[in-house]
């Protein structure tokens, strides 16, 4: 699939702009601060209805507007639609596909999907589990969408039982039979919503893991394997080959840990069971990358992530749009060839960069100076 069509209002630095894009490569060049980073920050809202670099919206709107917009033309094998979301900070988000409103954001995300590298992905390796996390959930939502809707859930119910957890641990005496009974319940949902997150978390890291290592040692061959591992807070409780095991399988395994947990979870008022305590664990050759890798091993690392999240996504049938925001500055020439190499022949590669030379050679193509807050087409 591509973008043939950006067109923003009040979205970051932008009071308007239109852009028309094309398949193959699109570098967009500008000294910093001039608003690169912002048009691909829109298109990839687009695909996850979340930025890469902020975690609230608030930021997205122009400074002094009321709302931003951000409209998005996708052909997607020869069929073309205009997906439009407009961002409400404090409220809900409006969505509308062909000019026609959706009734909620959520049922149009899967129309476009991208894969973005960014210098924030840095945090992949380096940064906490919950990176990591969101790494996992995201791609799932991308391949998935209805994932969005279990994850919405199982936060919701992680909230309410952490918040009867926190008030039961506040008296500092034991519960009574109405809060031990609410919580049954609460157990139940959690053991349910976590145990289908949990079940397509595995399968994802199974297919994920081959071609992680696979894009690693084309990165950087030199270096030791990359591999991927699942640490679940069910511990030992996982079945033999869990990438297999189903969410009927694997809830009243949740259940049979929350209820051993439960003591520890009253006295400290959290919960500490579900995969929301899981850790995606990135290996690199014996030794853990995080706290053990290089700065260029993790970054290689947070490549092949990406370039594997691709690849996944490809295998479904269509190539995800690419998007390439200020990375290659950070790589040497090596790894900077070899990205180059493996991500020409996508359908779509959008690029940011703060001069053209940083751009290798084998991803030339259409390409937009960005200054001042206007975007010129130069070639
Ligand atoms: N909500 C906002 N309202 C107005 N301006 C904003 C808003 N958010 C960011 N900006 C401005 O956008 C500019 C940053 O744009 P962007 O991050 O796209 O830069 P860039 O061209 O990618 O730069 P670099 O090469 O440094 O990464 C800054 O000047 C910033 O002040």
């Amino acid at each position: 699939m591509h973008v043939a069509h950006l067109s923003l209002q009040d979205f970051r630095s932008y009071a308007t702009a239109e852009i028309a894009l094309a398949p193959g490569v699109t570098v967009f060049v500008g000294p910093n601060g001039q608003g690169k980073t912002n048009l691909v920050e829109a298109i990839g809202y687009v695909a996850a209805h979340a930025s890469h670099r902020v975690a609230t919206d608030a930021p997205l709107i122009r400074q002094g507007a009321p709302r931003a917009i951000v409209r998005a033309g996708v052909v997607r094998e020869d069929r073309r639609a205009l997906i439009e979301l407009e961002i409400n900070p404090g409220k809900s988000n409006r969505a509308r596909l062909n000019r026609s409103p959706v009734p909620r954001p959520r049922e149009i995300l899967g129309m476009l999907r991208t894969v973005l590298f960014a210098p924030e992905d840095l945090a992949l390796v380096k940064g906490d589990p919950g990176e990591r996390r969101r790494f996992l959930d995201e791609l799932l939502t991308a391949r998935a969408p209805r994932f969005a809707g279990v994850r919405a859930d199982y936060d919701r119910v992680l909230k309410q039982r952490n918040a009867l957890l926190k008030s039961a641990a506040a008296h500092r005496r034991a519960p009574g039979p109405e809060v031990l009974a609410t919580l049954d319940v609460w157990d139940s949902h959690l053991a349910r919503t976590g145990a289908e997150l949990l079940a397509a978390r595995l399968g994802l890291v199974a297919d994920l893991g081959p071609l992680v290592a696979k894009a690693y040692s084309a990165l950087a061959p030199s270096s030791g394997a990359a591999s991927l591992g699942y640490r679940s807070s069910l511990g030992e409780r996982l079945p033999a080959g869990p990438e297999r095991a189903g969410r009927d399988e694997l809830a009243p395994l949740m259940e049979e840990a929350l209820r051993e947990a439960r003591k520890q979870e009253l006295e400290r008022g959290v919960s500490l069971v579900g995969p929301h305590r899981d850790e995606l664990v990135l290996q690199l050759g014996e030794m853990p990358a995080r706290g053990y890798a290089s700065h260029g091993e993790s970054w290689s690392f947070a490549l092949a992530l990406r370039l594997a999240a691709f690849e996944l996504l490809r295998a479904d049938g269509d190539d995800p749009v690419l998007i390439l925001d200020d990375v290659f500055a950070e790589l040497d020439t090596g790894r900077r060839r070899r990205l180059a190499e493996l991500v020409a022949p996508a359908e779509q590669v959008l690029i940011t960069a703060a001069v053209p030379e940083d751009v290798p050679a084998e991803l030339s193509g259409a390409s937009f100076t960005v200054e001042d807050g206007e975007v010129k087409r130069e070639r």
